[in-house]
């Protein structure tokens, strides 16, 4: 049954018979959401299929959509009403029914990736695709891919990536795992030797894993090379029973994501062959020779971190972007507050306070989505490059990936929380899609290294470039700016007049500006602590890192400020994209910078290189930006393309229908089974029967 979206006649004769009120105020969230769309200034098609490289492509995801809409494991409908155990069992089933469709119907692996991002159903396969199947790409030697991947690729057995012990997650070296060399039987024994060193988090390891790529230190006659990869065998595949010395099992329920199964695991002794060490770059002879990795590689071992991180980047946009849409698309057919009653209320969106954070969120998202891209182009760069042997962009890819995975995802959990609240109470209801969307997401903060200590580590090249300018050694690449900082130190900002806060010229001196200075403050202080000796480690650098996050954070600020602007200058002169949608773009460009550039009012001003009024003036700039961006937001929802089977929202949905997509939910739910609900029996009828009660 479908509620009138408006009072019916009847009802306005029954509160007032001669008509004289009107309860009519409410508009058709419907109405509305179509009068969005008339308001937009460009060809949000257009946009769409520039961001999908091309309508084909949107095409193919309509196709995908139908087929899984026509399948029993990626139906979403009781998505939000899963127990732990269905959760684990359907996002299986939904990767395995993934899987099947790409082998039956010989899909392409695009087509599977698209799949997995439109069924969103999260489970004990991800970090086997993720990162088992990687770790033997990226370090196993010809041999050791031929082996493992046809069977990866069948699905004959099923890897994870176990790393984090119960003790140590950040610091890898201090993993105590060991893998030990026996010249004798020319095997590994690898073993658990202490409670801190059982392996806690490695997702799919709980109950689906067969195999791990397992990090331990390796031991050679006696001495200790630090963590290496092993291919090891957990589980019996016959019987999926853990085999002899291996114990392992689900490490409990989780703040969100919890349809995988994280595993602990600790190992008794357990023998395996010479070759289940990744000999890609290290390697151990028969007879106990350690051949280390090439001198510029000297971490090959955390290489699939260095992937993972990318690819961490690439998807914030995404989910960040998936979040806006749904904020967005409510707060346009959301209706609250009329000056008068009976008058109409307004649309949320409406509100200045609801679009000065709902559209810097935005250009924060199409930011983001640039920015994964030119990541993943970098990445593969990289990756053609370590073919030839050729590691020398190795630091500067994995200063910029690691301090762009921290804030990104920084960037993007923080979006979704916002966004979320600016659903008001229906932002709280699963049915919204946010809180799943959250919740399955802020763990990207801390996974695949802590944000923190990620900028720490691009605040190390940064600290390595710093001493290098200091020393008159020309820089390149992303820190190439501190040596224009270094030649003129006393630059001011020249913005005279609000509209200037646009020209990308000023935003990236400012940008530029406020990280050159937090570098050189950082290293002042890290110089300071360490008694004058430059150096990256230690007490002097622990005693230095909130200086040394900020300076990260602000070098990566503006590295991801230059790409949003390089990316849609590329594509508008290039002629990818027409007049229309690269304005708008140009707009959601600019409000990104000046919304970036308000975060860091306080050191613009703090050494003197912006004034006051100037900050004011940009603080004027965000708001006319705002304004102006304000008829497309629906618009430029509808660009990022995301159909409405995989945003699984009542507030997201593209037509407005909000209020009957959640009674529609609601009507679902386990307790609604019965008409007296399930305490009837047990609790309620006791006390609240008479005839029951006399009974007691
Ligand atoms: C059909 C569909 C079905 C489903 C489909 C599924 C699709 C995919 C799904 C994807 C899911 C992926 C989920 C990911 C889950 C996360 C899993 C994890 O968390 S796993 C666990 C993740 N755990 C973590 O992330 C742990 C975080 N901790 C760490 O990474 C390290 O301990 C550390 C980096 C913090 C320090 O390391 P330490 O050894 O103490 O090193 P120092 O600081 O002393 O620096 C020495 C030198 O090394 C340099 N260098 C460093 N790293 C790298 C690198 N990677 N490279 C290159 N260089 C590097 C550094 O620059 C320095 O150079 P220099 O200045 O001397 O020239
Ligand atoms: C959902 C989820 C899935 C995961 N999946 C996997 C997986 O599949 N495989 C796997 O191996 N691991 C996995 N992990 C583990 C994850 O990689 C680690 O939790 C992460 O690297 C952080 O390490 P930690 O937990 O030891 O945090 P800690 O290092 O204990 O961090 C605690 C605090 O200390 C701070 N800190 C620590 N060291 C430093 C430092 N040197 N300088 C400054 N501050 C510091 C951090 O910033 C943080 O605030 C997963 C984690 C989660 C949450």
């Amino acid at each position: 049954m479908s509620l009138p979206q408006r009072p019916d006649e009847a009802t306005r004769r029954l509160v007032d018979p001669a008509c004289r009120v009107t309860l009519a105020g409410a508009a058709n969230p419907v109405d509305d959401a179509a009068a969005e769309r008339l308001k937009a200034t460009f060809d949000s098609e257009e946009l769409a299929a520039f961001l999908h490289d091309g309508v084909d492509k949107l095409q193919r995801r309509e196709e995908l959509v139908k087929l899984l809409q026509s399948q029993p494991w990626s139906d979403k409908t009781h998505r939000y009403f899963l127990t732990r155990e269905q959760e684990y069992v359907g996002g299986l089933e939904a990767a395995v029914g993934i899987w099947q469709q790409m082998r039956g119907e010989r899909l392409s692996m695009e087509d599977g990736i698209t799949m997995r991002s439109l069924a969103y159903f999260p489970g004990g396969l991800e970090l086997h695709i993720g990162m088992f199947i990687p770790t033997i790409l990226g370090q196993g030697t010809p041999e050791q891919q031929a082996k493992w991947l046809p069977l990866c690729n069948r699905l004959q057995i099923i890897g994870t990536y176990a790393q984090t012990e119960l003790g140590h997650g950040t610091f890898v070296r201090g993993l105590q795992t060991v893998a030990v060399y026996d010249e004798a039987s020319k095997e590994f024994v690898v073993h658990s030797p202490s409670l801190e060193s059982t392996k806690w988090w490695p997702g799919g390891m709980g109950k689906t894993a067969t195999h791990v790529i397992l990090m331990a230190r390796l031991f050679v006659k006696g001495k200790d090379y630090g963590p290496h990869s092993f291919v090891v065998q957990i589980r019996d595949l016959a019987t999926h029973l853990p085999l002899a010395g291996v114990s392992v099992g689900d490490i409990g329920p989780k703040m969100g994501f919890n349809g995988v199964d994280n595993g602990y695991l600790s190992l008794d002794h357990v023998r395996i062959p010479r070759d289940a060490m990744l000999m890609r770059f290290a390697q151990v002879t028969e007879e106990g020779r350690y051949i280390p990795p090439p001198p510029d590689n000297q971490k090959a071992a955390y290489a699939t971190m260095v992937y993972v991180r990318a690819t961490i980047v690439r998807d914030s946009g995404d989910f960040l972007s998936r979040a806006v849409t749904i904020a967005t698309r409510y707060a346009a057919v959301r209706r609250q507050t009329a000056t008068k009653l009976g008058e109409p209320e307004l649309q949320v969106l409406d509100y200045d306070n609801v679009q000065q954070i709902l559209l810097p969120l935005m250009s924060r998202a199409y930011a983001l989505v640039f920015m994964g891209r030119s990541m993943m182009d970098m990445y593969h760069s990289f990756d053609s490059a370590r073919a030839r042997g050729d590691f020398s962009v190795l630091p500067e890819l994995h200063a910029l990936s690691s301090g762009l995975k921290a804030l990104s995802t920084d960037i993007a959990a923080t979006g979704i929380e916002t966004a979320r609240r600016q659903c008001g109470g229906h932002g709280y209801m699963l049915a919204s899609g946010l809180p799943t969307l959250f919740n399955s997401y802020v763990q990207n903060c801390t996974w695949e290294g802590d944000n923190n200590v990620m900028y720490l580590q691009t605040a190390r090249y940064l600290m390595k470039a710093a001493i290098a300018v200091q020393t008159g050694k020309p820089l390149t690449g992303s820190a190439k700016y501190l040596s224009d900082a270094a030649r003129q130190p006393n630059a001011k900002c020249q913005v005279a007049a609000p509209e200037d806060w646009r020209a990308p010229a000023h935003q990236l001196a400012a940008l530029a500006a406020v990280a050159a200075q937090l570098t050189a403050q950082a290293a002042a202080v890290l110089a300071r602590a360490g008694g004058g000796r430059p150096g990256v480690e230690g007490e002097a650098w622990n005693s230095s890192s909130v200086d040394l996050i900020r300076a990260a954070r602000a070098h990566i600020a503006l590295y991801l400020h230059q790409n949003f602007i390089e990316c849609v200058e590329a594509a508008s002169s290039q002629r990818k994209l027409s007049a229309g949608p690269a304005a708008v773009l140009r707009q959601l460009v600019a409000l990104h910078g000046v919304a970036t550039l308000l975060d860091a009012a306080g050191d613009l001003q703090e050494r003197g290189y912006a004034t006051g009024r100037q900050v004011a003036l940009l603080r004027g700039e965000q708001r006319t930006l705002v304004r102006a961006l304000r008829p497309n937001a629906v618009a430029l929802t509808d660009s990022f393309g995301y159909p409405d089977y995989m945003l699984n929202s009542a507030l997201g949905r593209r037509d407005g229908n909000v209020y009957q997509a959640l009674l529609d939910s609601a009507k679902s739910s386990p307790l609604n089974a019965t008409q007296e609900g399930p305490a009837w029996k047990p609790v309620l009828e006791p006390l609240l029967n008479p005839q029951a009660r006399s009974r007691l």
